[in-house]
């Protein structure tokens, strides 16, 4: 993200007068917090006029990595880790990045799931600055004038919540901007987006969380939620004014109690997204594909019971719909081979409720009037050959239901995946060892590998980090107008395909974390390639490359913090292909 230029803190917190005016010196108007990267050389440092505010070692960036670590080893907790790599984000955003990219594995789960859900739950108590827009209820109307007080001149992709589901722990209201801002990370470390064209927007439309509304220190509105139809129409002045600004920006809507109103509103409008129900509906497909090949049953054999009702779960088992559908199978078989499980038990037609719109696609009619109400009676009728968490219910996969799944079958398919790990329907420990290390697993935050017998398995993690950096990066590039339900398809596709030989023998479901770019790179193709079949691209120029030169274009374009040796703000910086001046407003 774009730097502020007067938010840096004081690194060692010393109050003296000398120290604060060497403070203000280092961070007035003539440098920014990036300026000051201990790798830079001396003629860079000469032309920065840095010389002497820099320790005098020129260092290599392992050697900058190694300190980071060491410093992150150092910290106890994984709050104080949290703020550590956000303070050097907003200070020396391409360290950031480069540390990002080389230590995927260990540094992802500190800015993302699942430490980014603790760090949302303490937002107003850890808050030290600004790390995205805020855009309050107050300010309708005048969410135009708003948008200009955002540093960057162009944005490429904005990640939009209101903080009424974040993760699996409720409405956090305006403490979901973590969500954001992790997301917008990844789309960096993962996807090369250039930092300085990702805006983190969190909405203040209220909140039901009475602790938060009790808080002193808690940094929104305190009122309640305003009604689903204030907010669309908050959410249509929001669209056009990021539209207005930034023409075909792409919008990723994430973390929504109710994302499908919106989603139906401006799919077929804006270049946009909704990443719960569309991204990991692909993550999941793209497992899926592999798992299922995995167990030797056949496609129309397969039986799915979803523990969750709600986006998430629609999106996963709609995508799986339409693996099956393009396998031949009738959509009205397909459909029938989904059980969903809700608060109130299975969604059936007769259960006495009024179900929800999304549900009603999944609703089953052959429960001949009974009724059940538990997720172990519903594994006991359905006898499933797979069992998908998205209910925010940490250990609802118990021993009991987890033993029946592998009586059932040779190899079940265990998907907890609500977030954060506190929610995990099960953990793979408890997967493997109540299954007897048969179990399929994937799980929505990362999860240690388990030793058995001399063995060691590691779990997949099926989370839509995998594919939503590609599915934006494509957009981008080939500047689709819309975000199809066929592009997402064909972003499951190219993950799935992006397997090494060597991790397909070793029968992941997903590859390795340390080639996220790579991946993003088969996301990325796969994507630009489904908008060009259904012509939406407007940057034609892509058509005519071949595969193997459509990537190496995608990774011409890739941000790449390992090669940046200008600071944030060059005027000799090229983004995206597109002539940058530098930021006069940091
Ligand atoms: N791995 C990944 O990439 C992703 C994971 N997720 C995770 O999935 C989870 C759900 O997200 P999302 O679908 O958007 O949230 P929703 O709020 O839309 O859905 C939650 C669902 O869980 C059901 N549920 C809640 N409590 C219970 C219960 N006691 N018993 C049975 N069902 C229950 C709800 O039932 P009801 O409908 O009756 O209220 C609802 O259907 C979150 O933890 C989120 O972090 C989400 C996106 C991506
Ligand atoms: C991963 C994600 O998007 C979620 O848990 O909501
Ligand atoms: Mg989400």
């Amino acid at each position: 993200m774009p730097m502020f230029r007067s938010a840096t803190p004081s690194q060692n917190g010393s109050n003296s007068n000398i120290h604060s005016a060497v403070h203000s010196a280092v961070h007035s108007r003539a440098h920014s917090p990036s300026d000051f990267d201990t790798s830079y050389d001396d003629s860079l440092r000469a032309q920065l006029k840095v010389r002497g505010l820099l320790p005098p070692h020129v260092e290599s960036f392992e050697l900058q990595k190694a300190r980071c670590l060491e410093q992150i080893a150092q910290k106890s907790n994984t709050i104080d880790k949290y703020t550590y790599l956000s303070n050097l984000r907003n200070t020396n955003t391409n360290l950031f990045y480069r540390l990002l990219m080389d230590n995927m594995k260990e540094i992802t789960p500190l800015v993302y799931t699942p430490v980014v859900g603790e760090a949302c739950l303490k937002w107003s108590h850890i808050y030290t600055q600004p790390e995205g827009l805020y855009l309050s209820y107050a300010d309708r109307g005048n969410l135009r004038a708003v948008l200009d007080n955002w540093p960057a001149e162009k944005v490429d992709i904005t990640v939009v919540t209101d903080g009424s589901r974040i993760l699996g722990l409720g409405d956090l209201g305006v403490n979901g901007m973590g969500i954001p801002v992790g997301k917008l990370a990844l789309y960096t470390g993962c996807a090369g987006i250039h930092p300085e064209r990702t805006l983190p927007i969190t909405l203040d439309l209220g909140t039901e969380n009475e602790e938060n509304l009790k808080d002193p220190l808690y940094l929104g509105a305190k009122m309640h939620r305003v009604t689903e139809a204030e907010s669309l129409e908050f959410l249509d002045e929001m669209m056009i004014a990021l539209n207005d600004k930034w023409p075909g920006l792409v919008v990723q809507f994430e973390d929504f109690k109710n994302p499908f109103p919106s989603l139906e509103r401006y799919r077929n409008t804006y270049t946009c997204f909704n990443d719960d129900i569309q991204g990991t509906g692909a993550v999941i497909l793209s497992g899926m594909i592999n798992a299922l090949k995995l167990t030797g049953i056949p496609f129309k054999d397969q039986r799915l019971v979803f523990m969750g009702a709600g986006s998430a779960a629609v999106g996963v088992a709609k995508q799986i719909v339409q693996l099956f559908v393009k396998n031949g199978i009738p959509e009205d078989e397909a459909r029938r081979m989904f059980w969903l499980v809700d608060s109130k038990g299975m969604v059936t037609d007769d259960r006495g409720d009024k179900l929800q719109e999304h549900k009603v696609y999944f609703s089953r009619d052959d429960n001949e009037g009974k009724q059940y109400k538990t997720l172990e009676e519903v594994v006991d009728l359905v006898r499933p050959t797979g069992l998908m968490g998205l209910c925010t219910i940490g250990g609802v996969f118990t021993e009991s239901i987890l033993r029946k799944m592998a009586s059932f079958n040779d190899r079940p398919i265990i998907f907890p995946l609500s977030n954060p790990s506190s929610k995990s329907e099960c953990t793979f420990a408890q997967a493997m060892e109540f299954t007897n290390n048969k179990a399929i697993f994937a799980s929505g935050s990362p999860f240690p590998e388990v030793e058995a017998d001399g063995v060691t398995y590691y779990p997949g993690q099926g989370n839509n980090m995998y594919v939503f950096p590609g599915i934006g990066l494509g957009t981008v590039l080939c500047e689709s107008v819309h975000v199809t339900q066929e592009m997402i398809y064909a972003s499951a596709v190219g993950l799935a395909d992006s397997l090494t030989e060597e991790e397909r023998a070793k029968s992941w479901l997903y590859p390795s974390l340390d080639r996220i770019r790579d991946i993003s790179v088969s996301v990325a193709r796969h994507v630009i390639r489904a908008s060009q079949a259904e012509n939406l691209d407007k940057n034609k120029t892509l058509q005519w490359l071949s595969d193997a030169d459509l990537d190496t274009y995608i990774r011409t374009k890739m941000y790449n913090p390992a090669h940046e040796h200008s600071p944030a703000g060059s005027p000799t910086r090229e983004i995206h292909g597109f002539d940058t001046k530098p930021h006069s407003k940091f």
